[in-house]
């Protein structure tokens, strides 16, 4: 009998292992493991995608709509005997036979997930229930990519797991809020009444290569805007604050969250705090100190402070992020740089 614990604590829950399909118990069955990332065409998925195919065990099945994700992110792996590339929208169901399922799929950029609301909270619910229904007819295990947004514009600094958040049901934002509420509440569900294994990110602000340029969000705003030379748009205050995680310490933090034995919700995010204003001044010493800042227009029920408490991820998975943001930061740049075709210029 498997167990498991919800963050170290009360609800252990025991069942059964799944039972693998007979050819794992072949030698001659090439792979160990066959994981589903679902949006692994996205960011942050085709960097777990990378990390994943780096062990020769894996085979890795990803399946994207590609609404915000690309297939130039996955090229590497094209025609690679271990991977395989689906276009699909995860609203449909699908049948695939998988060990792991990590579910990133999903739009993140505020201007994405807006654009379709109803889309949206689509791809939060019916999506998760169909990866659920999958991961219970395999016997997969199966981890969600919730956010800190499912706590809202937070009464509590630093947020801990434990905090319930102060999420609008009706704004602009809601379809990402509560649809990713709905989605751990959906993952939980499942895990009480059907006994699946279930692990529970709840991710902060990652930053890093790939991130869409014209993404509008606020990293990816600020580097395209430096390289170019146009004004870094500060929205209004300014002073609101958020934590900024590398991608490749958020991809170790999921994979050991995957690995390990605890449900969470776990935070995974970098706990160092920053204004807008900070990260504007931050993003134009490092990339072009001749760039004005520019005051703009916030949207609405933007969250005013943003911290992660990983207590937990260090405790149960021994998980520190490593990335500092002025570390990170000249990543980004070389890539956008590439990118937009503008090479750094050397002052001799
Ligand atoms: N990047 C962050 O700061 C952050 C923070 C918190 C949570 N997350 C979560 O992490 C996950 C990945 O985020 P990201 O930053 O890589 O975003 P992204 O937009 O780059 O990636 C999302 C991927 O999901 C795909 N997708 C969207 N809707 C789909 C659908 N209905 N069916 C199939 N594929 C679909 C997109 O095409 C894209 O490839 C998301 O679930 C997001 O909510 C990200
Ligand atoms: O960490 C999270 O949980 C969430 O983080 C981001 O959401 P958000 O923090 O609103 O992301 P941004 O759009 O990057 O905004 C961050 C801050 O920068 C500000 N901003 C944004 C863009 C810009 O050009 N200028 C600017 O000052 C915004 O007002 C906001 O206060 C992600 O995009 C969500 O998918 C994710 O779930």
């Amino acid at each position: 009998m498997a167990k498991e614990v919800a963050n170290g604590d009360q609800h252990t829950v025991t069942r059964p292992p799944p039972i693998p399909s007979p050819l794992r118990f072949s030698k001659f069955f090439q792979s160990n493991l066959r994981i589903l990332v679902t949006g692994g065409a996205g960011f942050i998925g085709s960097h777990l995608v990378d990390k994943l195919m780096e062990n020769e065990k894996n085979e890795v099945i990803v399946v994207d709509n590609y609404f915000t994700g690309s297939k130039d992110n996955l090229k590497k792996w094209f025609g690679h005997p271990r991977f395989e590339l689906i276009r699909h929208d995860v609203t449909e169901t699908l049948l695939v036979e998988v060990d792991q399922i990590y579910h990133l799929a999903c739009p993140a950029s505020p201007i994405f997930y807006k654009y379709n609301p109803v889309k949206t909270i689509k791809t939060n619910v019916i999506g998760t229930l169909n990866m659920l229904g999958l991961a219970k007819r395999v016997g997969a295990r199966i981890l969600l990519t919730s956010t800190s947004e499912v706590y809202g514009d937070p009464l509590e600094h630093p947020q801990k797991e434990e905090y319930w958040g102060n999420v609008n049901p009706i704004g602009v934002r809601s379809c990402y809020d509560e649809g990713k509420r709905v989605a751990e509440t959906l993952m939980f569900d499942y895990h009480r009444q059907h006994g699946l294994e279930i692990r529970i990110a709840r991710i902060f602000n990652t930053y890093g290569p790939r991130m869409n340029i014209d993404d509008g969000r606020v990293v990816s705003n600020f580097i395209a805007q430096a390289i170019r030379g146009e004004p870094l748009t500060v929205q209004a205050p300014g002073t609101q604050t958020r934590s900024f995680c590398y991608v490749s310490d958020m991809v170790d933090g999921l994979i050991r969250l995957m690995e390990g034995d605890n449900t969470g919700p776990i935070n995974i995010g970098n706990p160092g705090e920053f204004t807008m204003m900070e990260l504007a001044e931050t993003v134009k010493e490092l990339i072009n100190p001749a760039v004005p800042l520019k005051n703009v227009e916030n949207t609405p029920d933007d969250p005013r402070q943003r911290k992660p408490d990983i207590t937990k991820a260090k405790e149960l998975l021994g998980w520190v992020p490593k990335i500092t943001l002025r570390e990170g930061l000249p990543f980004m740049e070389e890539d956008f740089r590439q990118r937009l075709g503008v090479p750094k210029q050397h002052v001799d």
